[in-house]
């Protein structure tokens, strides 16, 4: 975590080396096709940020429903070391919602918007440039009267006229707004416009340290975190963001980017947040459970292959020194470790190196023979595990590799009904064996089967299918992990038929399991004892 100790400017001031995050999954996240959160889930996630370290988290917009009303209400009430804050029209109904949900919060503040863009005060509002500004100073004052602070966004600010915004923002300041936020609300802007915007409004607004500015950016054209930090260089000394970059359309910049970006060239901005960057990951990850929505594998800082490595020349690299490509750790961001995963662009370096890992050190030319049989396997396979490895090693079939096989496998399932799987699986031993199992959907039932007719059943802690290649043809990839006895296990299975592809799967993390304790009889073989 960062803290600031040296600065000791007034938060908005540009000396100030300490930047707010203001969160807004809860709300702006919240309100995107997909990302819907009942209350439980939103509490859970509120949790989740408070021991983030974000300084103002938005909790919802207590005017849209009864349940956000709700969820901003019991948010606010948990909160200690956070500002609760929650959206609001200038509307009195809307501010007067706000205020009512944000009753118990220990610190409160409520966030009111209107457009001031010559689009949106035509065509959305039907408005004047004074009555957009009579409306927003009366919003403010109303707010005033329900809560500790008040923000007021000037929404699509970034479209605004300048002069105009500036007028707009004396006169909110004048009303009490302490927080002025100049949204990119439609992701239209460019680091070097938002910049000289911010310095713009920091000279000629009469702010005189009482108010900050806030950046909330959004990233159509993919620029959200490049804005907000322009923006920051410019003079904005809160940046509005999202766990993931969730939010409307192509969403907001993204808190986990931010953040680090900020950390990691800190030389260069000067500036801290006061977010414990461990935490990141694990954020990010409940997000994602609660939204059912997955993080894209290459995503910045949190994604699967932001701290992997698949390549031989950047593995070879990495073995020599960490650095030399990777900017931070993965544990600064809650990362267990770096991986290096073994696939067909892999070398020498990285496959000997996990060899001896694993105890074998084969000689030079034991290596090349392994290396063009590892490579032919890499062919077929996205990844390569370490039994497939060991296999290798002792001159084993890695495709062969047991104990377990799977021999037969079929599934019915009717539209809104519970599936059925059948399997039918041989053992190297010689031992046949099928068992039957219901379950939500054929690939439930599947995999119930096999744990059930060998008598383990590891706990699935992830589970994923992919398509490889485009068309109904297409190779169904499954990657799953497990833990069984505190330990874990990664596997996948390959097939054209999706349900196979994750039956296979759990067969291979199965047989994992028993090869790596071999003296673990199953309770298959129990039954079939004398
Ligand atoms: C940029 C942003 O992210 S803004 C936040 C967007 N988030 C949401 O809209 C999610 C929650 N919204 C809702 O649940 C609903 O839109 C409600 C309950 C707030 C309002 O519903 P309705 O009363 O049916 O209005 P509807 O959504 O159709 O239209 C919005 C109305 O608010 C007005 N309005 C929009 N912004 C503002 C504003 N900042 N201040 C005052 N009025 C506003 C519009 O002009 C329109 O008014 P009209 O009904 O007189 O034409
Ligand atoms: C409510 C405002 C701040 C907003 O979300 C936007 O303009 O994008
Ligand atoms: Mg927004």
């Amino acid at each position: 975590m960062t803290t600031d100790s040296s600065s000791t400017a007034p938060p908005g001031d540009v000396a100030s080396q300490q930047v707010r995050i203001f969160d807004t999954t809860l709300r702006d996240g919240e309100q995107a096709p997909g990302f819907s959160m009942n209350r439980q889930a939103k509490l859970r996630m509120a949790q989740m940020l408070e021991s983030l370290g974000v300084d103002v988290m938005e909790t919802g917009f207590p005017a849209a429903s009864p349940d956000d009303f709700a969820a901003v209400a019991e948010i606010s009430r948990q909160l200690r070391n956070t500002t609760a804050c929650a959206l609001a029209r200038c509307q009195a109904a809307d501010i007067e919602a706000a205020g009512r949900a944000l009753e118990g919060a220990h610190r409160s503040r409520i966030h009111v918007f209107l457009s001031t863009s010559p689009l949106h005060r035509e065509f959305k509002l039907g408005k004047s440039k004074s009555e957009v500004i009579d409306l927003a100073c009366s919003g403010i004052e109303r707010a005033l009267q329900y809560c500790d602070e008040v923000e007021f966004s000037a929404e699509d600010a970034l479209r605004t006229e300048p002069d105009y915004l500036i007028e707009v923002f004396n006169a909110a300041i004048a009303a009490g707004a302490s927080t002025l936020n100049a949204p990119d609300t439609v992701g239209f802007t460019t680091p070097a416009e938002v910049e000289a915007l911010f310095r713009q409004l920091y000279r000629e607004v009469r702010h005189q340290g009482r108010a900050i500015f806030s950046a909330h950016c959004h990233d159509d054209l993919g620029m959200a975190v490049a804005n907000s930090l322009a923006a920051v260089a410019g003079g904005a000394r809160q940046i509005e963001c999202t766990i993931n970059g969730i939010g409307e359309r192509a969403g907001n910049a993204s808190l986990e980017e931010v953040v680090m970006a900020l950390k990691v060239r800190s030389p260069l901005y000067g500036l801290q947040t006061r977010i414990d960057t461990r935490k990141l990951y694990p954020a990010s990850r409940l997000l994602s459970q609660l939204t059912g929505q997955s993080v894209p594998r290459n995503k910045a800082i949190v994604g699967e292959n932001a701290f992997a490595h698949e390549s031989g020349i950047h593995q070879h690299g990495m073995l020599k020194h960490r650095g030399t490509y990777e900017i931070m750790t993965p544990q600064d961001v809650g990362i267990a470790e770096t991986r290096l995963v073994l696939g067909k662009h892999s070398g020498r370096a990285a496959l000997r190196q996990r060899l001896q890992v694993l105890g074998q050190q084969p000689d030079e030319a034991a290596m090349e023979d392994i290396f063009s049989r590892f490579k032919a396997l890499a062919d077929r396979k996205s990844e390569v595990h370490d039994d497939d490895l060991i296999a290798l090693a002792l001159g084993q079939d890695p495709d062969a590799v047991g104990p377990w096989h799977l021999g037969r496998l079929s599934t019915h399932s009717d539209l809104g009904g519970r599936a059925r799987a059948t399997i039918g699986l041989h053992h190297d031993d010689g031992r046949q064996i099928s068992g039957e199992a219901q379950g939500d959907g054929p690939v439930d039932a599947a995999l119930k089967a096999i744990a059930d007719a060998i008598g383990l059943s590891p706990q699935l802690t992830e589970f994923q299918i992919r398509a490889v290649g485009a068309g109904s043809d297409a190779q169904g990839q499954a990657h799953l992990s497990v833990s069984h006895q505190g330990r874990h296990w990664r596997a996948s299975g390959v097939s054209t038929d999706v349900i196979e592809a994750a039956a296979q799967a759990l067969l291979s993390a199965i047989n994992r399991i028993q090869r790596s304790t071999p003296d673990q009889v199953d309770a298959a073989a129990r039954r079939a004892a004398p």
